[in-house]
């Protein structure tokens, strides 16, 4: 390291998410939604966005899904963001080449700037993020939990169990 804080150390306190709740939560974005839509198709933002939009999908009935391909962060650093593929012509077509009944979905809003980059391409989808910090918020139209800007979610996905020290021994 080259004595940097990444964002998950900057962020401070942790906050896993097991498979079980991931499900749960991503069942009550979906009731949420339910109310919003119908959707003619999911735009999922990978890699995060996968796992929710194929269960928001089935809960919804959708069977169109697409992905918009962005890199930004290198596990926990943030770098400029990458556009590794866009949104297909089928799904823009569906939108009308605005969003308009697109549904995006994905794990988090942070700084809001993977959001605000896809937002540009489809300015009138609904995007619904499962969890949310309060710098992106705004740019999200359905969420289900908010955290705090100094917390660092846990994906069940990135995580393994692993033995953890007693609090009294100076465990966070
Ligand atoms: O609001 P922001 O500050 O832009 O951060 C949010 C984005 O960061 C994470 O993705 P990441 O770039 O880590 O890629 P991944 O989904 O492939 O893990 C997360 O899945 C969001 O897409
Ligand atoms: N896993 C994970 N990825 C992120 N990318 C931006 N913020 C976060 C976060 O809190 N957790
Ligand atoms: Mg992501």
């Amino acid at each position: 390291m080259n004595g940097e804080l990444t964002a998950q150390e900057r962020a401070g306190k942790a906050f896993p998410v097991s498979w079980d709740q991931f499900h749960r939560d991503c069942r009550a974005l979906t009731w949420r939604l339910n109310e919003v839509g119908p959707f003619h198709a999911v735009i999922a933002i990978t890699r995060g966005g996968l796992v929710p939009a194929a269960i928001v999908a089935r809960e919804l009935g959708v069977r169109i899904i697409d992905t918009v391909c962005i890199a930004s962060y290198d596990h926990d650093k943030q770098g400029d963001l990458q556009v590794l593929k866009g949104i297909s012509d089928a799904a823009m077509k569906l939108g009308g080449g605005t969003g308009k009944g697109l549904l995006i979905v994905d794990d988090l809003v942070d700084t809001g700037k993977t959001g605000k980059l896809v937002r540009e391409m489809l300015p009138d989808a609904h995007f619904a993020t499962v969890y949310a910090k309060p710098k992106g918020r705004p740019l999200v139209d359905t969420f289900i939990t908010e955290v705090s800007q100094d917390t660092w979610i846990f994906f069940p996905w990135d995580t393994a169990l692993s033995y953890h020290p007693p609090l009294r021994d100076g465990a966070a």
